[in-house]
Formats: C-alpha cells, sequence, structure tokens
C-alpha cells in the first residue's frame, strides 16, 4: 500500500493519545501528528494465559485502554475524536515479558534475552468516538506490528550494569532500546520504531486507509531517488515562451537546488499551501519577467506595472524574497538574481513546519468570522488546534521576559488557557485570567489539566470589543492583533491602554518578521493569504505599542513558531 501524507489531514480533527509515554508522543510529535494527551486508567490487568498468542493480549490491552478514555472523554466532551493507544510486549515464544517489578525480576528478563532473537510485538488500536442522542459511539480498529530483536551474549558485569543505571524499570522486557538498552542489541528485523513503542509505518497506513483512502488513479509511486515531474515549475507562466525566465529555463528532469536535486518532499511542499500559489500569482503577473535582466524595482513600481494594490504586491514580493525566489535590498528594492528554484532549502525537511503553517492559517482565516462557531464540531476543531500549537509555543512566551513584578494577568483571547496555565507554573503566586468569547469559554474544561495550580487561572467571557476587560497589571494579546485591521486594533489596544495603570505592561505574542519582512517564511506566507490584518516586523509593533502609550519596547525573537513584545505603560515621569 502506498504510504499518504495522512498527518497532515489530521491537522482538523481532534486526536487524543490515550498514553503518558513520553516516547509515542515523542514519535508522534516528530511527524507532527497534534494531539492531546489523556493517559489511560485501565490496568494491564488481563489474564495473559487467555490470549492464544502474545499480538492478541497487545491489541486487547491497547483496546482496553483506548476505550477507558473514551468512556472517561464522553463524560466531559460530545465532540468526535480519534483515540489512538498502543500496548507493546516483549515475548520469547509464546511467553509475555512485562516490565520488570525490581532488580532481581529485571535480571531474569535481560539473561533470558542474552544471546537469544525475542519478538516485540505492539498492539495498536484506533478509536473512533462519536456521540449520538448523548450516548458513545465507538468504532474500533486495531493491528499489530512484530519486530523481531537479537541480543549479544551479555556478561554479568555488564548485565549488571545496566540493571544499575535504573533504565529497565518501566520498559516492557526490561530494556529501552533508544538509549542504553541499545548496547544490548546485535540486530533488529523490523521496524525499529515498533521496538521504541510505536509502529509509526503501520499506524500510518492504517490512517491512511481509515480516513484517506486513496483513489487508485490519484496514487503517484515514488519512482526512484532523483526528480519527479515538476509540472508546477513548467506551467507557471502564461505558455510563452523565454528562455530567461527562470521557471522554464531547466527541464524537469534536471532542477536541483543548490547542486541538490529535487527530492518527493520538495514537490510535495512546492505544491502544498502557499508556495505553489506564490509562484503561480508571480509568474502570472510576469513578475519574473519585470525583475529579470537587473531590473531593480520597489514594490511600489512592480504595483504600478501590474496594476495591482501596493499592498497585496508587496506581500506577494516578500513571500517570493522569502521563498529565495526573489531578492530584497535593504532599501525595500526587488530584484531577480538567480534560478528561482534553489527555493526552500530551508523547507525541503520542514514539512511539519509547514504542516503547522498550514493549520495556523486555516484557523487564523476564520477565526474572527463567525463561521468559525457556525457548528459545535467546527469549534471544537478549531479550538483543539489552537490549544495543540499553544502547547508548543506557550512555554516560550512564559519565559520571554521576567514577568514576576506583575501580580495579575489577563490573556485576552486566551482560548483553552495553555499559555495561562504555563504563567501559574513558572509564577506561582500569579492570578491569570483567560479572557474569550463566550462559544470558547463554555468549552474550555475538557481541555484542562489537572495539578495543583489550576485554581488560579480563571475563565471570564466576553467581547474584548464591546464589554469592560477584567482589571490586571498584565496583557497580553497572544495571536491577536495580526489578524485585525487597523480600526480594530485601535479599538482594542485604546481600551488595554485606558484600563492599564502606569508601570503596567501589554505583552504581544506574534511572528516578528525580520526588518526587510522577508522572514521567517512561516509569517510572510501567511501574510499571503491575510485578508484584514498583516505580519509586522519588530520596529512597527515598537511604533504600534508606542502609539498606544507603551514604551521600552522589548522584543524577543524565541526561535519558536511566536515571538514576544513587551511594552511598559508610561508613567507619569516619563
Ligand atoms: C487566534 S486565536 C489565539 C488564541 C490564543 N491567544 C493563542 O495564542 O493560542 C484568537 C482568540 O481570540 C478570541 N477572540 C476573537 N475575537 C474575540 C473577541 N471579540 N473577544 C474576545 N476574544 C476573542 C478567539 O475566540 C480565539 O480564542
Amino acid at each position: 500500500m502506498v504510504l499518504n501524507p495522512v498527518i497532515g489531514k489530521l491537522v482538523s480533527k481532534r486526536v487524543v493519545l490515550a498514553s503518558a509515554s513520553p516516547r509515542r508522543q515523542e514519535i508522534l510529535t516528530n511527524v507532527g501528528l497534534r494531539f492531546e494527551v489523556v493517559p489511560s486508567w485501565f490496568k494491564e490487568t488481563l489474564e495473559k494465559s487467555s490470549f492464544a498468542a502474545p499480538y492478541e493480549y497487545a491489541i486487547e490491552t491497547a483496546k482496553q485502554k483506548a476505550l477507558e478514555v473514551a468512556n472517561r472523554m464522553h463524560l466531559v466532551s460530545l465532540s468526535a475524536i480519534s483515540i489512538v493507544r498502543s500496548c507493546v510486549c516483549v515475548a520469547v515464544g509464546k511467553q509475555i515479558l512485562e516490565k520488570p517489578v525490581d532488580k532481581q525480576d529485571a535480571y531474569k528478563m535481560l539473561s533470558r534475552l542474552s544471546g537469544k532473537e525475542h519478538s516485540v510485538f505492539t498492539g495498536v488500536a484506533i478509536v473512533h468516538c462519536s456521540s449520538k442522542d448523548n450516548r458513545l459511539e465507538t468504532e474500533v480498529t486495531d493491528f499489530y506490528e512484530e519486530t523481531k530483536v537479537k541480543f549479544a551474549e551479555l556478561s554479568e558485569e555488564l548485565l549488571w550494569e545496566y540493571i544499575h543505571s535504573g533504565e529497565p524499570m518501566d520498559k516492557a522486557g526490561g530494556y529501552g532500546i533508544q538509549a542504553l538498552g541499545g548496547m544490548l542489541v546485535e540486530y533488529v528485523h523490523g521496524d525499529f520504531l515498533n521496538v521504541v513503542g510505536f509502529p509509526l509505518n503501520h499506524f500510518c497506513k492504517k490512517l491512511a486507509e481509515l480516513y484517506y483512502p486513496p483513489l487508485k488513479h490519484t496514487i503517484q509511486h515514488v519512482k526512484h531517488d532523483s526528480i519527479p515531474s515538476v509540472e508546477t515549475f513548467e506551467n507557471l507562466s502564461d505558455g510563452e515562451s523565454d528562455s530567461s525566465n527562470p521557471l522554464q529555463h531547466k527541464s524537469a528532469n534536471t532542477l536541483e537546488a543548490n547542486g541538490v536535486p529535487l527530492s518527493g518532499a520538495v514537490h510535495t511542499l512546492v505544491n502544498s499551501g502557499s508556495i505553489k500559489p506564490a509562484l503561480f500569482v508571480a509568474s502570472k503577473l510576469k513578475v519574473f519577467d519585470l525583475l529579470k535582466d537587473k531590473c531593480v524595482l520597489k514594490a511600489v513600481d512592480v504595483a504600478n506595472k501590474i496594476e495591482a494594490s501596493v499592498c497585496g504586491t508587496e506581500r506577494l514580493l516578500d513571500a517570493c524574497a522569502s521563498l529565495g525566489l526573489l531578492e530584497k535590498t535593504h532599501q525595500g528594492d526587488f530584484y531577480c538574481r538567480t534560478i528561482p528554484v534553489k527555493l526552500l532549502r530551508s523547507h525541503f525537511f520542514s514539512l511539519y513546519n509547514f504542516q503547522l503553517h498550514n493549520c495556523i492559517n486555516k484557523i487564523l482565516y476564520s477565526v474572527f468570522k463567525d463561521s468559525c462557531y457556525h457548528t459545535v464540531e467546527a469549534k471544537q476543531h478549531f479550538m483543539t488546534a489552537m490549544h495543540s500549537i499553544a502547547k508548543l509555543t506557550a512555554r516560550d512566551v512564559a519565559t520571554a521576559f521576567d514577568l514576576s513584578p506583575f501580580r495579575s494577568v489577563c490573556d485576552l483571547g486566551g482560548c483553552t488557557g495553555v499559555l495561562a496555565h504555563e504563567l501559574v507554573q513558572k509564577y506561582p503566586n500569579l492570578n491569570v485570567t483567560v479572557f474569550d468569547l463566550p462559544d470558547v469559554i463554555a468549552n474550555v474544561s475538557c481541555f484542562q489539566p489537572s495539578g495543583q495550580h489550576i485554581t488560579s487561572v480563571m475563565f471570564t467571557a466576553g467581547d474584548f470589543f464591546k464589554d469592560n476587560l477584567p482589571e490586571a497589571d498584565l496583557y497580553i494579546l497572544s495571536l491577536i492583533l495580526h489578524d485585525l485591521n487597523d480600526e480594530k486594533i485601535h479599538i482594542l489596544l485604546s481600551k488595554i491602554s485606558a484600563i492599564c495603570k502606569p508601570g503596567s505592561a501589554l505583552l504581544l505574542a506574534e511572528i516578528v518578521l525580520d526588518e526587510e519582512k522577508t522572514h521567517p517564511s512561516r509569517g510572510v506566507l501567511q501574510s499571503l493569504s491575510m485578508t484584514e490584518g498583516k505580519q509586522r516586523n519588530g520596529s512597527e509593533y515598537k511604533q504600534l505599542l508606542e502609539k498606544y502609550g507603551f514604551t521600552n519596547v522589548q522584543i524577543k525573537i524565541t526561535g519558536n513558531i511566536l515571538d514576544a513584545i513587551l511594552g511598559f505603560k508610561k508613567t507619569s515621569a516619563r
């Protein structure tokens, strides 16, 4: 079966991993799957002898664990979710070796494995849950993967050294192949990640089968490691042959970037999201023709020539510069230097970022539009997606500046409260209020973590354009301003400025573009399809805050998806 790029398509689905295992989480996070973690409470107590084969035990345990979470989650949320759970067991013949209970047990297990081949089985259950008349309906799909592992002959000394390291204790079979346990292994036959804890390849195939069965005629097999046909490049212009147009210059089979042949991954990227449209539009508008032969133009001149708006043209040119299709000088001039297919070198292997970018786009363009909340499901999807992105960014935003002088925080449009919880973790004395639309606040309960600091986060429903804002000495706007037009920004920032006492502050979390506005690409590309708002560079954010009475503006480029900007309300002395 052909492996489809299914993970990206799951972005809009609510996925729950019913396991607290950091190894599973890492494997799935690494491929860009966004999920919530709800560890199962089902105890691994099934009677092993009642199963004819070890894999049956692994599957049944995975299934019971996933179903337990499904039932529990149904009590708090009726939305459709997919719950994933796997169970690994190590077997010698028919005998299953579980996690050792103590060092002696670990010794017994490992010495049984010494010098022999054993099997690692992982049973996986994917439970699709929906709600009918308030009743939980589940569809279970399960499968297993077997990998054979052979241990070297282990000396007593090595065995005990390994056991004393403590590593065997929470691992099925008493070893972890991804760390010190890797020393014990002579060979692995089969999926290595299956031994680590999750059979990723089989899982992806299953998802593709379940959610997005490919139509036979649409499947394009990867032929070899050279170039797939890159018709994207050849069909871009109006069909006029222009030997100087670099996009038409090379034949599909010789396209390369910095001497490296474009791989299938690049093809996927070029054909997806904003990149293909950017290339297509720029080419269609003959931007490359205008800027070829060392012709250097400002955005406004290009706009005049192609009879387009200056703002839109500027975004398009910035996007092309960000993709390496054009060059931009410090003075804001654009020109076409070399073959534009040096394309996206930094993006080649960054599918993850790209999915995230798409995901952010989808959300952001709908977020301030009523359509986002039209159906319960759409709302849940939106909140789940925001929640997942915030999980990735919140820590870096919360720790970008020293916020210890503040006593109370109000996160305006704070959605499910991820940043709020992160702040309370870092500053336990902080009182944090999340302020968001009533529809959002009504649904935050299932996103809340369990733990000691929960009481310090309060949720208040309201509209930040119309209602009074809660009092606080630090206000936060995370992923809000860039999507608002100037008029809405004026209403919101005037309100915040009016309520802020001297010494209070406003913290923004946004993508901060570089001064030329050509990087980071995810921000520049996002600008392309924004209708109301825009992405800004550091100087523009500084100016914006100063305009509304915030001074001493500091900017922290976090290296994560969102950067942080902090400004203090002017004291009368200033
Ligand atoms: C793009 S999300 C950002 C969520 C969160 N701040 C983050 O960074 O992950 C925008 C949030 O603003 C909220 N929002 C939009 N309009 C609002 C309004 N008029 N009043 C209060 N919240 C609003 C949305 O419901 C949503 O949760």
